[in-house]
């Protein structure tokens, strides 16, 4: 059996835009309601979302039915263990948050590779290398592999092209509630100040040839992204989604 093929690895390689959606609630119906949306990418979190390991192996298994949506998963933090346990149970596009310095992106890479480059535990048996049938998984695995980092501070905007340059980074996601608390405006993402840095950032990472992420509900400043050659676009959470549909419901009812 061939090791799959990875997407959305291969899509931002290429330079074709990504379209994705934010999974937040722990439920694959829910990641496979998203993935049948036409998205190209369904970002699984377990930062921000009460998920942990086990919850994302069924939205795994849920995205993978859909021919065009490919799973990124958020790690809860920047930890090998943690990130070996999401490889071995088949993610193949992991984000990394909070990324602030070279030394913790090189961290990240190590932890996505087996040794002798990385730190990667090795289990021959896994769902990754679909319990054995991928023969040479352990050889071709990193190949697939897809490590997005989260710059989302002022520190690691200061360190933009150090980060997003470490050898092993295949993008940097942009995180425009984290960098608003940074910058000093908490709850503000849509601050002046706030969309100069992301849309600097994105300029700054396009001039280093690294594919850059945002999230956004804002459908302008998503199409102005994605004219400054943003990679990778989130258009929206489904908790949001549904919560801002449900009350629009409630009060349209008077
Ligand atoms: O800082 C950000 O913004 C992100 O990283 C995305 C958020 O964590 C996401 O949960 C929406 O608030």
């Amino acid at each position: 059996m061939e090791n799959p093929i990875n997407r959305f690895k291969v899509a931002l390689r290429e330079g074709r835009p990504q379209i994705g959606i934010w999974n937040a609630i722990p439920q694959p119906m829910i990641a496979e309601l998203l993935a049948g949306c036409d998205f190209d990418w369904v970002l699984v979190d377990t930062e921000h979302a009460p998920m942990e390991v086990r919850d994302v192996l069924p939205a795994l298994q849920a995205i993978a039915a859909h021919p065009v949506a490919s799973a990124v998963v958020r790690v809860a933090i920047n930890d090998w263990v943690l990130i070996k346990r999401h490889l071995d149970q088949g993610a193949q596009s992991l984000m990394v948050p909070y990324v602030q310095s070279r030394q913790e992106a090189e961290a990240a890479v190590r932890a996505m590779r087996y040794p002798p480059l990385g730190v990667r535990g090795v289990a021959g048996i896994t769902r990754a290398s679909r319990f054995g049938l991928i023969a040479d998984y352990i050889a071709c695995a990193e190949q697939e592999l897809c490590l997005i980092v989260q710059v989302e501070t002022r520190a690691g905007l200061d360190r933009l092209e150090e980060i997003a340059t470490v050898e092993g980074v295949d993008g940097v996601f942009i995180g425009p509630a984290d960098l608003a608390a940074s910058l000093g405006y908490p709850g503000q993402s849509s601050h002046p100040e706030v969309i100069a840095a992301i849309e600097g950032a994105i300029a700054r990472l396009g001039a280093v040839g690294v594919p850059s992420g945002i999230l956004t509900s804002d459908a302008a400043f998503a199409r102005r992204c994605m004219a400054l050659g943003v990679g990778f676009t989130a258009l929206g959470i489904d908790i949001a989604l549904l919560a801002h549909a449900a009350a629009a419901l409630r009060t349209g009812i008077g």
